[in-house]
């Protein structure tokens, strides 16, 4: 058997020589992008890649034409990018961006007209209480609504919840977001405790009609599947169910809603807090029809459909590997009337005015079909 120190040794004399190699190719890719300057070509050569990764497949031979294939990729990736660089190539995406970070505003605003979904006491009207030190609050009866409020400039902003620590995505909010035009300014994240909300008087055990939103409903199911006959009745949000439960002639009806709406209702609070986990977390966007990036701004949102082919998705998650970005939510879903196509989210962890997120606003179309740019902004605590 041999020493492994020796063979260490031999890998590290073979990492040498495929370093050098690997200096000579980038100095020939920068050669190659100086004759693309003068000839206006595209960096980007698909049927040249595809090639180049045939070739090392074959020569690979059994057993290593996968990893061959991939080292080729990447080796291409990185030709790519250097081009890009030296070219000072800006894309569309790329020229917004620096557009927006040149007309920054000096902060956020502290008063704002505000679109959200529901009524008063619902979650989003809490969100944006988070958001904005004064809001004048608009209410939509549903996010498309909201979404088309801000589209249509009606009012500046809107606020829609985007996901659970519980209960996951807010689907709907994300199939939404394909069909308008918009940009993410901010996030918030906001713990949801919900409770058990009656007419006063009225005692647990005669509860026999539960109302509330399904999301709601989703985070307190073990806490509904104790009550031993009970029905539930979804509602287009909390604040919703808590109205009906105020409303209604019945005395067995419960909501599960915030606190806020017990007092705003005339409820009583049968029970607190009792959605199944205590660390119960809601992320709400802000949207706006502007891109407008304020200060501070280190997260991005951006919706990417990958080409219909094996290793797509890997392509586009090879980019942010490159540029050393961390992802921190990817959320798929499937795109109306296509056969399983999907359009991914991505949120990406790198501030707004890093040199590595221009290269990757600039390197994005060639690993995927389209991407659109949602906003980069701050998540506010
Ligand atoms: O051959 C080219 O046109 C190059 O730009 C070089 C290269 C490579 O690194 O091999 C890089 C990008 C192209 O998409 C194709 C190939």
């Amino acid at each position: 058997m041999s020493d492994l120190l020796e063979i260490r040794n031999r890998i590290d004399a073979i990492d040498g020589q495929i370093l050098d190699l690997f200096k000579e190719r980038m100095s020939c890719a920068a050669e190659v992008a100086e004759y693309k300057r003068d000839t206006g070509k595209p960096v980007y050569d698909a049927a040249r890649e595809r090639d180049n990764i045939q070739r090392a497949a074959d020569r690979a031979g059994a057993g290593l034409e996968h990893y061959a294939a991939v080292l080729e990729s990447l080796l291409m990736e990185a030709s790519r990018d250097a081009q890009y660089r030296r070219l000072g190539k800006s894309s569309a995406a790329a020229t917004t961006v620096a557009a927006a970070l040149a007309s920054q505003p000096p902060y956020f605003p502290e008063r704002a007209f505000v679109a959200c979904q529901g009524v008063e006491g619902a979650y989003q009207q809490l969100a944006v209480d988070r958001l904005f030190k004064r809001a004048n609050i608009a209410y939509f009866e549903t996010f498309d609504a909201v979404f088309s409020a801000v589209e249509r400039g009606i009012v500046k902003f809107g606020v829609l919840p985007i996901e659970n620590s519980t209960a996951g995505s807010v689907n709907h909010v994300f199939d939404l977001m394909m069909q308008h035009d918009f940009h993410i300014v901010r996030t918030c994240r906001l713990k949801i405790d919900h409770n058990l909300l009656a007419k006063p008087g009225q005692r647990k055990e005669d509860v026999h009609i539960i109302y509330s939103h399904q999301q709601a409903i989703s985070q307190c199911a073990d806490y509904i599947s104790t009550f031993p006959d009970v029905r539930v009745h979804v509602t287009e949000n909390t604040a919703m169910a808590a109205r009906m439960v105020a409303e209604s002639d019945r005395d067995d009806v419960a909501a599960l809603a915030s606190a806020a709406c017990a007092d705003l209702y005339g409820l009583e609070v049968l029970e607190r807090s009792v959605q199944d986990l205590q660390n119960n977390y809601t992320r709400f966007a802000c949207i706006s029809r502007d891109l407008t990036i304020y200060p501070g701004a280190d997260r991005s949102t951006l919706m990417i459909e990958t080409k219909h082919e094996p290793g797509a998705l890997y392509k586009v998650l090879a980019r942010f590997y490159a540029l050393d970005i961390n992802l921190v939510k990817l959320e798929s879903r499937p795109i109306p009337e296509r056969e399983f196509d999907f359009m991914f989210y991505f949120d990406v962890d790198c501030p707004a005015a890093a040199p590595e997120f221009q290269t990757l606003m600039n390197s994005l179309s060639d690993v995927c079909e389209e991407f659109r740019y949602l906003g980069s902004y701050t998540e506010v605590l």
